[in-house]
């Protein structure tokens, strides 16, 4: 099997470790090295058979590296790796915003790079995940990423010069879903329901929608109008998302999420 070695086993590092575990991966082919010892020694409890490596130790043992530190982190963790890695390593980058050309800069010459932008439902089996292979990343190396990703979710092969707007989208997408839901339960608690119920009611509804919309038969307008009858409830609340200009805001917060990402990577340019 696979050896995996996360570099930072934070909130998408731990994602992706219970993600391949829960996909049966052996847990003794998961390494991951972390700063902390107290999070080193949660993570090998919650997850028995999973080790923390020093990165020596993560480069000699390890098929793939996945570094999934924050890219405010990155400098310290190449400088570790330059003496470590040659041709035959394989580094995978969940870091939003790092151009795989940052990583070519500074590692050895003809280390391949993957750029993967994953997202957390990488936990439940359903994460989304954009790869774009680097200058010295083959046909064979992406096979191997979009092998060890498919077991948490979909893949898709994207051009690098989309990876900001991909990030904007689907890295971040979760937390939208998220802001929502939890905006809809507190709609629920304005109307006098009970919180418990409020959840239920609004978790169902976008567990239904989602599988309406990934079962594909129909545009998510025609769902929308399906549900919109004439003179009925669904258009009055429409009209007030209209009103407050929902629309607006989202395509402004997604374009706003990608020109962070953008910006993330230009920080790091020298
Ligand atoms: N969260 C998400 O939904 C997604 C995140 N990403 C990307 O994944 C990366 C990580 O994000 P996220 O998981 O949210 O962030 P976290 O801060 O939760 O995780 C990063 C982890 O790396 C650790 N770390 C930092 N430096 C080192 C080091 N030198 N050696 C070992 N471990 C180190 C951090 O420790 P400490 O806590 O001590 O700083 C932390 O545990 C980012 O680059 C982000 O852009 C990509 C897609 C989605
Ligand atoms: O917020 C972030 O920067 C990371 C990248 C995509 C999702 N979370």
């Amino acid at each position: 099997m696979t050896v995996i070695a996360l570099l930072g086993a934070g909130k998408i590092g731990e994602a992706l470790l219970s993600g391949l575990l829960k996909g049966g991966h052996a847990p003794g082919d998961l390494l991951f090295t972390e700063r902390y010892e107290d999070r080193a020694r949660e993570l090998e409890t919650r997850y028995p058979g999973m080790r923390a490596v020093t990165v020596e130790d993560a480069a000699k043992r390890a098929d793939v590296l996945v570094v999934a530190v924050k890219p405010q982190d990155i400098e310290p963790v190449l400088a570790e790796l330059v003496p470590l890695l040659g041709p035959s390593s394989l580094v995978v980058s969940l870091c939003a915003g790092l151009p795989t050309v940052l990583y070519e800069r500074s590692l050895a010459e003809g280390v391949p790079v993957v750029r993967v932008m994953p997202n957390t439902p990488m936990l439940v089996g359903e994460a989304m995940s954009a790869i774009s292979p680097g200058r010295y990343a083959t046909a064979a190396h992406v096979a191997v990423v979009k092998e060890l990703l498919s077991h948490v979710g979909q893949v898709v092969e994207v051009p690098e010069k989309q990876q900001d707007a991909v990030t904007a989208l689907s890295g971040s997408g979760p937390a939208y879903f998220f802001y929502l839901v939890e905006a809809m339960i507190d709609a629920g608690i304005l109307l006098g329901l009970p919180r418990a119920l409020a959840g239920q009611l609004i978790i169902q509804s976008a567990v239904g929608a989602a599988k309406m919309l990934a079962e594909g038969e129909d545009h998510p307008v025609l769902l929308r109008e399906a549900v919109t009858s004439p003179a009925g409830t669904t258009i009055n609340g429409i009209r007030e998302l209209e009103k407050h200009g929902v629309r607006a805001a989202l395509l402004d917060a997604i374009e706003a999420a990608r020109d962070r990402s953008v910006e993330l990577g230009r920080e790091h340019e020298h």
